[in-house]
């Protein structure tokens, strides 16, 4: 009879075989192909790399994740691989690579915890006479505005912007507001607090991989169905409403959720695509506004410069085509975008093997494989602050720099290929809506705080100090 231990033994021996093999005919494939090997993360644990694992927990802690990818790629270069918990993954700022990944979606699908809906449904919501119309979006930057202290005082703007964004995105999906700029209810709060929540402990998974989908997580189970229920109630609301009139927007033009209903009466899917229009729609916003103010604040100039174009469209309420004609303003949010990208890392894993243009060698700019299965992980923020694309001043908020730069993938806030951002002229317009009627109302801001830029991040990074400013009434 065969001992267990001589099984146990032989099996290792072919699974160890198997591998070594399967490892040997890669890199035949790999070399046949002209690819070459990326840098590896030089572990502490090679077996399930969870030094880097506990630094990745970290650093989200401690809002320094951005400053340990930046310390990594200078070690290794734009890209290296690294073992997480066990799986080899990639980590890019290459925007050759980067355009490879979005534009083959078959070779990299979009799955897991992101900002995806069914795009061919709410395309509709987004058509330009949707975006065009600021009048929903108008009351909420006037109850900002009112909201704003004028004594001068310090106070935290990002937390105001994030109220009104907040304020803004659940009117136009529902044409029920949260109002928590002018009269917050308690299950908005809670809605609130737990929106907040799922993005923080949301972005472990996304940043860490899919082994943590298997791990139970009550708490952010609640909070999601919490926050399910408060949209599900008024969605009921709507719906009652609905049946007993054709008008369920009051004087409103448009509501999201009209348009949803008009494909779908499957209350489940329509909450599941307004809580994603949510996510993917409302930190964002903020963060861009917030990042633009930020950084507004540190440029005296830029603002003078900015309210000088605002004073010569004379203007109390400016139309789109007003706002997208303003050179400057536009430069404003694109720079501010350019150092501040909400969406600043994401990630995508290869449905089979593909070959990545940039990363291999010791320079690396030899092509890669990628085995099947393998999460890229891609930095918006480490490619657009790059000084081989912006120059040596690429750190710098400079919105001048837009005057004769022209770049490709070197810039993409907001995504590209098939799946870009379907929001994203419905943002741009915003953005610049809230910059003109601030510079219009406000003749200074200025920083309060000192403290070196620090990102936390959840599915979209936000300022962890917060935006503490003082402002100066016209
Ligand atoms: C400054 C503001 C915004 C930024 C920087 C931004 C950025 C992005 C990025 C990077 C993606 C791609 C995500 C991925 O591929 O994993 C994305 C997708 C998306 N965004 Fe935005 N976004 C913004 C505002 C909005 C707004 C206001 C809406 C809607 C109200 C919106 C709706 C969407 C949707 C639905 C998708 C998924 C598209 C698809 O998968 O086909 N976004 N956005």
């Amino acid at each position: 009879m065969l001992s267990l231990q001589f099984l146990l033994g032989a099996a290792a021996f072919v699974i160890t075989g198997h591998l070594v093999i399967q490892r040997i005919l890669f890199a035949r494939r790999a070399a046949a192909l002209g690819c070459s090997k990326p840098p590896m993360y030089k572990h502490k644990d090679p077996i399930l790399g969870l030094d880097l694992a506990f630094a990745t927990f970290r650093t989200i802690a401690d809002n320094t994740l951005l400053d340990m990818f930046t310390n990594i790629f200078e070690e290794y270069g734009n890209t290296y691989a690294a073992n997480t918990l066990g799986q080899t993954t990639l980590t890019t700022n290459e925007s050759e690579n980067i355009k490879a990944i979005l534009t083959r979606i078959e070779d990299w699908p979009i799955a897991g915890l992101r900002l995806h809906t069914a795009r061919a449904l709410i395309r509709p919501s987004f058509v330009r006479d949707q975006v065009t119309d600021l009048k929903c979006f108008d009351r909420h930057i006037s109850n900002l505005l009112a909201a704003l202290p004028r004594d001068g005082s310090t106070f935290d703007l990002q937390t105001y912007i994030v109220a009104m964004t907040m304020d803004s995105s659940t009117d136009f999906m529902m044409g029920y507001s949260t109002n928590s700029l002018v009269q917050p209810a308690p299950e908005a709060q809670q809605f609130l607090r737990d929106f907040e929540y799922a993005a923080v402990e949301g972005a472990k998974i996304a940043i860490l991989g899919s082994v943590l989908n298997y791990i139970p997580h009550r708490k952010l189970q609640a909070a999601v169905e919490r926050m399910r229920a408060y949209l599900r109630s008024h969605l009921k609301t709507i719906i009652a409403a609905k049946k007993t009139s054709d008008q369920t927007s009051g004087d409103r033009s448009y509501v999201f959720l009209d348009e949803v209903l008009k494909a779908t009466s499957d209350e489940e899917y329509v909450v599941d695509q307004m809580l994603s229009i949510l996510v993917a729609g409302r930190d964002t916003t903020a963060a861009a506004m917030t990042a633009a103010f930020y950084f507004l604040a540190r440029d005296p100039k830029a603002v003078e410069k900015l309210r000088i174009e605002i004073k010569d469209m004379n203007a109390k309420n400016p139309s789109w085509d007003q706002l997208k004609g303003m050179k400057y303003l536009n430069n404003v949010v694109k720079e501010a975008l350019r150092l501040f990208p909400p969406v600043a890392v994401n990630s995508r894993a290869a449905s089979k093997e593909v070959v990545l243009p940039l990363g291999g060698g010791p320079d690396g700019k030899q092509p890669i494989l990628v085995a099947k299965g393998t999460s890229v992980r891609y930095s918006t923020w480490h490619m657009q602050r790059r000084k081989d694309t912006y120059g040596p001043d690429a750190d710098e908020f400079r919105p001048e720099r837009w005057d004769n730069l022209r770049v490709g993938w070197e810039y993409a806030p907001f995504s590209g290929g098939p799946r870009i951002c379907i929001g994203q002229q419905f943002a741009l317009t915003q953005i610049a809506y809230t910059l003109y009627k601030f510079f219009n109302t406000f003749k200074a801001i200025e920083p309060r705080e000192s403290h070196p830029l620090q990102a936390a991040q959840a599915l979209t990074i936000s300022f962890a100090n917060g935006c503490m400013v003082g402002l100066t009434p016209e």
